[in-house]
């Protein structure tokens, strides 16, 4: 895939139900961000909460990170495809064969659009995290690991931190994209996040897509902060491409 779109913050709406979703999608310009669904939104509400975020124009990340035996995580990314979402993950951890039988589903969903892409090592995990889960290795190193194999298998990108782009730009090949949630404006309060950069440092070390919550949504006015981000996006953007 080729990027040349000029949206690239994805807003994600972790809330526990569609009308807190809605109201802050609404407070949203899909011509300036798309909007990512979650675990908890959507276990709680399905896809009526997808069908109304499209309704209002916006561009839908399902973020679910399916983990499991190649045939389940396959069929579970093809209902997704199926709803029209702009973009689904799953873990790249769950490995080759999942991740392959999963991007062989969508090929044959019709006019498929979807993005596929695989999580690396989650920004909220750093090397005491990973050693812990037997693996004795620089959180960078498995990211680069993951995003190889991810890319090998024919996906269309990784979720990974903005800390990792440039390592991953130098070895692999292009287009691939890179979603790197862990954003955080200077000002804003690190929470459960490990690996983070700011919005303008993610655009301007390579990241195609930023993936921002609580900053904005947890924010007394978050279409004033959303506005301000989409600026400093924008000039690190025109900035990059100068
Ligand atoms: O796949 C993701 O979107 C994801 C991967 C990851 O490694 N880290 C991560 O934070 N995320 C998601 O990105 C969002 C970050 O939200 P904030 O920390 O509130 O900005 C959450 O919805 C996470 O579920």
């Amino acid at each position: 895939m080729t990027i040349i779109d000029t949206n690239r913050i994805i807003v994600a709406l972790d809330y526990p139900d569609q009308a807190s979703a809605v109201q802050m999608a609404r407070q949203l310009d899909p011509a300036l961000c798309r909007v990512k669904v979650g675990k908890e939104l959507f276990t709680r509400c399905g896809p009526s909460v997808v069908e109304a975020l499209h309704a209002l124009g916006f561009d839908v990340f399902l973020d679910l990170k399916f983990h499991d035996i190649p045939n389940t995580t396959a069929r579970a990314v093809r209902a997704a495809a199926e709803m029209g979402v702009w973009m689904v993950n799953v873990h790249a951890s769950g490995g080759r064969r999942m991740m392959e039988a999963a991007r062989e589903q969508l090929e044959q969903v019709a006019d498929n659009r979807t993005l596929l892409i695989a999580v690396t090592v989650l920004t909220s995990m750093e090397r005491s995290d990973l050693a812990e889960i037997g693996l004795d290795i620089d959180p960078l190193e498995q990211v680069v690991r993951l995003a190889r194999l991810t890319q090998s298998a024919g996906l269309d990108g990784v979720v990974c931190s903005a800390q990792e782009v440039a390592a991953i730009r130098a070895a692999i090949e292009q287009p691939f994209a890179l979603v790197t949630p862990g954003i955080r404006p200077a000002d804003a309060e690190q929470g459960d996040q490990r690996r983070i950069m700011t919005p303008s440092q993610a655009i301007h070390t390579g990241s195609d897509y930023l993936v921002i919550g609580r900053p904005i949504t947890q924010a007394s006015t978050p279409a004033d902060v959303a506005a301000c981000i989409q600026n400093d996006v924008a000039a690190a953007l025109n900035a990059r491409q100068a």
